[in-house]
């Protein structure tokens, strides 16, 4: 039975979601609906401050509900720091994503189905971010000049091994029905938000296309992939098929006819560099080079079949399709095709089990249009080459790949081949060009008159950058024609190049701009590069000669971002920033803001201490600071190690010294330290210090010094160790030392007392401690002979009070261990579920998570970050009056409605959430009592349920059982989705 929304006779996939109804299963529809608010909250919201990774989403007009960029991105940085198995780490955060009152609010009326398939979908995004993790989505400018868009790619941050399997470079997968099918096709040739330029593949077998989504559906097309779609289990992956440099792009073949017959309109690097494709004098020639073809072809796996499918199907009918974001061929007559009926259970996200996705390699990559399609070969995994996990073909990051997507604009030439930026423009729409180029643009925009565009051979080469690969560019002017002849320094692959293609520079006529290009990157073959010894780094220059300003972090030239005609980044305060200080180009702060680290490393070299706060978590503020960071950071480091190791020495030399005066004085440091500077920051107290270098200074020192609060937040056990030592050193002192020696280290210890004082004392004769209750010190006193307190009492006495001291100092300092139960702390009410909790993350306690996730009213955060203002909408915007609109003034209102109306097991928590029964709940799940509970909550009577709900606030009534099913089942969740979609995972990850 095909899903309702599919049997529909509108186009399913109709523009706004408003209209739509869940139904029992997941499809396409829901998949799409996914696919936009995951990518929404876990690439865009995860941008540079005001530079999104503006994603194209399936429906632009959709609105979804507002989140926090900082909530999001501290469940990011919980998954970079927490270790452990992937999976779990993954798991936790989708968990905590689901506690999202945004989230809740767009699952309120899934099924328990969909909203597993929510949660492995979110999963897919979240593996992005692991510290394993070998890529990252970031900006591209290859194809925003054409499709007048911002555009995304998927870039390697580590160097790959050919047959690697980049595992977390996942697509979830949903069959398309003929309507589907259909209203997608239809959508692709009106004017209309939904696109079809979105992941469509094949699948020979059974003669229907999938939709295909998640972080793999970034992957660009290039007639030279140098990755191929590969089926794992239930989902689809990559593997490598030559090496891959860092920086360098990822990128599949999505077929020979995606972009018109034989691609051309292809803008791919492979088709600039050998003038073919979108870059061919001649595009709309469809007679190019077939034998042009057939060379980059040939690098392909499947472009025989593709070939031969061509050929087997003379009678498709290709019409070119010219939307926004390209120009696509479609076959009309397949859409006449009648498919086979279609299985309401195929239809389940993700990849519901090989019914889905036949198990023989027959899926295809297609638009609609002649067969041939990398994708349409997916191989099985072969037995004789099983797939390599990313971690064992990993190789040590020895550099710093500079190859970005943000690579100049090869051309702000529309070329001659017919771009779409006539068609209406999406909410995004954005380019993204060199800072050059804008301003060239800004300058030509009023010359009418031709230009040259620069069609340049870009080096498909290395990493050790573009840069230092030293592209050179010389700038002719020709009757007010401006040419750029760019010159790319020869590589060790452009050299193996060579004998096939002319790395000539071809001057393209029309347009605009001159321009510099950087070397693209590409896999880099390490040896060959090892033996020629590293290329002579060239900055790069304009046109006139100029340097342009690189990013300090990686080396690519700094892009001018605009996004919706607005330049969001590189031409404001940081283009000036940049030309006299160190700059760092979004990617790269987008970068450190989530792994702390600078690009492309994820995680700390072993002993190195990080530096962040809550507030460095922010992308908006980040975007300030982490440029600046990011250029201390690596010196800061290198210092503070070096301190902490010659601290390190100095201690264990001060140890093995026999000198008490030596313990003494450290003794002394660190007692004094420690008292007025009580860490207050959980993180400082973990060990998470301020990586300032400490150095020593001479004189005492000062209470407040930050070097002195980060001694002792770094290393508390050092203060107690160090305070064993001044009790032996005081013991040594009263038993085995000479009296002279005690006064002078009393004096230390003991502000000095003027004669006056001590006669005041002798006459108060007030007992100064409990101690002297025994009235040993007042006979002293009495006597008129004051020494020194510890002098004057007895061994044992002084011993007893010293080990009184210190077990002060030391409870003192432990009550700044954060474990040490800090009941205020506790109960510390937060306004979003995101917990903080640092030991959650070593020593999962289901209770302290529950307090954590529960420890404040859910509510609807509208206090989102800035970047809110160009996010989608919310559906409280669209739908304010009515009653399931949350708000922050109405917390308990917005908590009620977004808490699930409970099945009688877990009715308790519903309305009064209690941490225990949340954890018990969340724990539960994992042991195995899953499907318990699940059958409990089946069998809960409903008419419980309308009690439950009665309890409730009225005006909440009519949404709030749908709104708290979703609830229900989305703390029950895990154990179904994580159960089934880490099933096939756990063997690649
Ligand atoms: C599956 S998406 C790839 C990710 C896409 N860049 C994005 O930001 O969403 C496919 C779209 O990317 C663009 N694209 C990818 N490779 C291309 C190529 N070689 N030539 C032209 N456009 C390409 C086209 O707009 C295409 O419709």
């Amino acid at each position: 039975m095909a899903p309702a929304s599919s049997s529909s006779s509108t186009p399913v996939l109709q523009t706004g979601t408003q209209s739509w109804r869940p139904t029992k299963i997941m499809n396409v529809h829901d998949l799409s609906k996914d696919d936009d608010f995951l990518s929404h909250l876990l690439v865009e919201k995860l941008g540079t401050g005001t530079v999104p990774l503006v994603v194209h989403k399936m429906d632009s007009s959709s609105k979804l509900p507002k989140t926090d960029a900082n909530d999001l991105m501290r469940i990011v940085r919980r998954l970079v720091v927490t270790k452990g198995p992937l999976h779990q780490v993954v798991r936790s955060a989708v968990d905590e994503l689901l506690t999202f009152p945004a989230v809740r609010y767009y699952l309120r009326s899934y099924t328990q189905k969909q909203i597993n398939a929510f949660a492995t979908h979110a999963s897919r995004y979240f593996e992005l971010y692991s510290p394993s993790g070998v890529i990252e989505i970031a900006h591209t400018s290859r194809y925003s000049h054409h499709t007048g868009k911002s555009e995304l790619c998927v870039l390697a941050t580590r160097p790959l091994a050919p047959g690697t399997v980049i595992t977390e470079l996942k697509g979830s997968m949903a069959n398309l029905t003929d309507e589907e099918d259909k209203a997608l096709k239809r959508a692709g040739m009106v004017d209309s938000d939904i696109r079809r330029d979105f992941s469509v593949i094949h699948s020979k077998s059974m003669k229907k296309n999938h939709l295909f989504l998640g972080p793999a559906r970034f992957v660009n097309h290039d007639c030279d992939n140098n990755v191929e779609l590969f089926r794992e289990g239930r989902y689809i992956t990559f593997r490598v098929l030559r090496p891959i440099a860092v920086g360098e792009e990822i990128t599949a073949h999505y077929g020979d006819g995606y972009f018109g017959k034989r691609n051309r309109h292809c803008l791919c690097e492979t088709c600039e560099k050998n003038g073919r494709g979108g870059y061919a004098p001649t595009p709309q020639d469809d007679n190019v080079s077939s034998s042009s073809d057939s060379d980059s072809d040939s690098d392909t796996s499947s472009s025989s079949d593709a070939d031969s499918d061509v050929e087997e199907k003379p009678e498709v009918n290709l019409n070119e399709r010219r939307t926004r974001r390209g120009v696509y061929a479609i076959n009309a007559s397949k859409d006449e095709e009648s498919d086979e009926s279609e299985n309401e259970d195929d239809n389940t996200v993700p990849l519901a089990g090989a019914k889905d996705i036949p198990t023989d390699p027959e899926l295809e990559g297609s638009v609609d249009i002649d067969a041939s399609s990398d994708l349409t070969s997916l191989p099985t995994d072969e037995p004789n080459s099983p797939p390599r996990s990313v971690s064992s073909a990993l190789t040590p990051l020895s550099e710093r790949g500079s190859s970005s997507s943000l690579t100049p604009l090869s051309s702000l030439s529309t070329g001659s081949v017919t771009r779409s930026s006539s068609r209406k423009s999406t909410p995004f729409q954005s380019i993204i060009t060199t800072r050059h180029q804008s301003r060239q643009v800004t300058l030509q925009t009023s010359r009418e008159g031709s230009s040259l565009s620069a069609s340049v051979t870009p080096l498909r080469r290395s990493t050790r950058a573009s840069s230092s690969l030293g592209s050179s560019s010389k700038v002719t002017s020709t009757k007010g024609k401006e040419k750029a002849v760019v010159t790319p320094a020869s590589t060790p692959a452009s050299l193996r190049r060579s004998e096939k293609e002319k790395e000539d520079v071809s001057v393209k006529k029309e347009e605009v701009e001159a321009r510099v290009l950087r070397a693209r990157p590409s896999g880099s073959d390490r040896t060959e590069t090892a033996k020629e010894g590293p290329p002579k780094k060239e900055s790069p220059r304009g046109p006139d000669g100029k340097l342009l300003p690189v990013c300090a972090t990686c080396g690519n030239v700094l892009p001018v971002i605009v996004v919706d005609h607005k330049v969001v980044w590189g031409l404001g305060p940081e283009s000036k920033k940049g030309k006299k200080h160190k700059q760092d180009c979004p990617r790269c702060i987008r970068h450190f803001a989530i792994y702390q680290q600078p690009w492309p490393v994820r995680t700390p070299a072993p002993g190195s201490v990080i530096s962040w706060t809550p507030r460095d978590l922010t992308p908006a503020d980040n975007a300030s600071k982490s440029s600046k960071k990011v250029l201390k950071y690596l010196k800061r480091q290198a210092q503070a190690e070096e301190a902490t190791t010659l601290k390190k020495r100095q201690r264990e030399e001060t140890d093995d010294s026999p000198r008490p005066s030596k313990k003494m004085k450290v003794s002394e440091k660190i007692v004094i330290k420690v008292k007025p500077n009580t860490p207050t920051n959980p993180s400082q107290r973990r060990g998470v210090v301020d990586d300032q270098p400490v150095k020593r200074k001479r004189g005492r020192p000062r209470l407040s010094s930050p070097r002195i609060r980060s001694k002792v937040q770094v290393e508390p056990e050092v203060v107690i160790k160090i305070e064993e030592e001044s009790v032996e050193a005081s013991f040594k002192r009263n038993f085995s030392q000479p009296r002279a020696t005690n006064g002078r280290f009393g004096r230390k210890d003991k502000p000095q007392r003027r004669s006056s004082d001590i006669v005041a004392s002798m006459l108060t004769k007030s007992p100064k401690s409990p101690k002297n209750g025994s009235g040993k010190r007042a006979d002293d006193h009495s006597r008129g002979t004051w020494t020194s307190p510890r002098r004057k009492r007895g061994n044992d006495e002084d011993i007893e009070e010293i080990e009184d001291d210190r077990r002060t100092k030391i409870s003192r300092t432990e009550s700044d261990d954060p474990d040490t139960p800090k009941p205020h702390q506790k109960v510390m009410p937060r306004r979003t579920s995101g917990f903080k909790g640092g030991s959650l993350l070593s020593n999962p306690n289901p209770l302290r998570f529950a307090l954590h996730a529960w420890a404040g009213p859910v509510v609807l955060d509208e206090s989102s970050s800035e970047d809110d203002s160009s996010a989608p909408d919310t559906p409280e915007d669209v739908l304010s009056p009515a009653p399931e609109i949350l708000t922050v003034e109405d917390d308990e209102l917005s908590a009620s409605a977004l808490l699930p109306a409970p099945p009688s097991l877990h009715a308790p928590l519903i309305y009064k959430p209690s941490p225990f029964a949340f954890s018990k709940r969340r724990w539960v799940a994992l042991s195995g009592l899953p499907e318990r509970l699940a059958s409990a909550r089946k069998q809960a009577p409903k008419d419980e349920r309308q009690d439950d709900d009665d309890d409730d606030v009225d005006s909440c009534e009519g949404d709030k059982t749908e709104a708290s099913d979703a609830q229900s089942k989305t703390a029950s969740y895990s154990s179904r989705w994580t159960a089934k979609s880490f099933q096939g995972e756990n063997d690649v990850s």
